[in-house]
């Protein structure tokens, strides 16, 4: 049997009239065949570059040095549309939906799911970042996954993915808890916080203007912006213009632009003062878990303390009693009142202290912990660094109290206890590193 040609490969449509075989006859349909083939070949590579080119995925950041510190992520799609709409949809009458960056953080993780819990409908926003430990917020999101909240891969800075999310969800609100935290850390890697803190806090709130709806926004500050100030209890009346720490001047800049997004686009804005929050599935960096882990290893533990051996201590608070507040603030918050970018009339600004006021030496701490890890910590007393930690802090929360229905009712013998068993279960008895 004679091979078949290439262009007896393509086959003839049944019960067409078929051509003569003439040589003029071959080269015709050796050349349409070509010019089809070359013409669809065309068409898939015109819709290879579409997508590369408008897909939100392709972030600008690889080509702009400026943010070469951006991670590129992927994101968009329908299925992934899909997931971002069920997680962020409403199961109650009177709930509402509340994009929540910093979802695999501590506070964002335990405030996800108590969100969820209820029936508001819950989308999640992560970096990922390795600041600390990324497995941790890895198992975080794992948690949140299994109570139906999904949690979005991506960075505040990027504007095409924050436009996409509020494109797909009318977002009601946001609870803006993404940030770089630790006041330390913040001599080692000072851009980190710009990036985060400001530049991000700016593109979120850039595109929150610009929603239609606007959503009204709860954001975390600190308790580190009363940095200097001596006046005990802290109020939010007080000095807050003496920060002692980049952290703390990046957190006092965040309510500065909270009150210029409020005042020129009619955003609501209420900014929590957090004070030292601590708790299970809490972060690696802070003392109360670190000490744990050390006096776990029998590794010494370095405990501050002022001038003249003076004591330093902590509004330790605990993070069930900070869900509360977040949550009091979410559902006191009023209305944004602009739209599309332009203010109609004028929105809420508030800030609020989320403390224990009850404020503890870190010794005494120390003395819990070793009571609940049955360790005997081996203890170095040194002095307070001058690296931006300051000596005391304590919160007056009336204000929170009296809007908000905030009231602390956990004490820190009673939250290590619970912060241990999670920590001694997490990482198996201990056995398992943390870092
Ligand atoms: O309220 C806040 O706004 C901040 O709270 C938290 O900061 P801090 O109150 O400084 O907590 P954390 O580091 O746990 O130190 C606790 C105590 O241990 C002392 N401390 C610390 C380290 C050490 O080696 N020894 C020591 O004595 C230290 O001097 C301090 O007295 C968050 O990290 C921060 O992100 C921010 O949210």
């Amino acid at each position: 049997m004679k091979p078949m040609s290439r262009l007896d490969d393509i086959p003839s449509t049944p019960g067409k009239f078929k051509m003569d075989k003439s040589p003029y006859f071959h080269r015709t349909r050796w050349q349409s065949s070509v010019a089809k083939l070359a013409f669809w070949s065309l068409v898939f590579l015109g819709l290879i570059f579409i997508f590369f080119y408008r897909s939100p995925s392709s972030n600008p950041a690889s080509s702009d040095p400026s943010r070469r510190s951006l991670r590129t992520y992927s994101w968009g799609g329908p299925a992934w549309e899909k997931r971002v709409r069920s997680s962020a949809r409403v199961r109650t009458r009177h709930g509402v939906s509340v994009l929540v960056t910093g979802a695999s953080g501590f506070v964002g993780t335990h405030v996800s799911a108590a969100l969820k819990r209820r029936g508001d409908g819950v989308l999640g926003l992560d970096n990922f970042n390795d600041y600390y430990d990324p497995s941790l917020k890895r198992a975080r999101q794992a948690l949140l996954e299994r109570s139906g909240v999904f949690v979005v891969e991506g960075d505040i800075n990027d504007a095409a993915l924050l436009k996409k999310l509020f494109e797909v969800v009318p977002f009601t609100h946001v609870m803006h808890l993404a940030a770089q935290a630790g006041v330390r850390y913040a001599m080692e890697n000072p851009s980190s916080y710009v990036h985060s803190n400001i530049a991000g806090f700016v593109n979120l709130l850039e595109v929150c203007k610009s929603a239609n709806p606007q959503p009204a926004i709860v954001w975390a500050s600190s308790s580190s912006v009363y940095g200097l100030n001596t006046r005990v209890p802290f109020s939010e009346k007080d000095r807050t213009d003496q920060p002692a720490s980049l952290y703390a001047a990046t957190k006092k800049a965040g309510e500065e632009i909270a009150h210029t997004y409020n005042h020129i686009y009619g955003l609501s804005l209420t900014g929590l003062r957090f004070f030292t929050v601590y708790g299970p599935w809490g972060r690696p960096d802070m003392a109360y878990f670190f000490f744990t882990r050390d006096i776990l290893k029998g590794k010494a533990i370095s405990i501050f303390e002022g001038a003249n051996h003076g004591t330093v201590a902590r509004d330790f608070t605990y993070i069930d009693d900070i869900v509360k507040g977040c949550l009091g603030a979410l559902d006191t918050a009023e209305k944004s009142t602009g739209t599309g970018g332009k203010k109609r009339g004028a929105a809420q600004l508030r800030v609020f202290n989320l403390g224990n006021t009850s404020p503890v030496p870190v010794s005494d701490l120390v003395t819990i912990l070793e009571r609940l890890l049955k360790v005997k910590a081996k203890r170095n007393i040194t002095k307070l660094p001058r690296n931006g930690d300051v000596q005391f802090t304590h919160a007056n929360i009336s204000s929170a109290q009296r809007e908000l229905g905030y009231k602390p009712t956990t004490d820190l013998q009673t939250g290590l206890k619970k912060f241990a068993r999670w920590y001694l279960g997490y990482y198996k008895g201990g056995k398992k590193a943390s870092s």
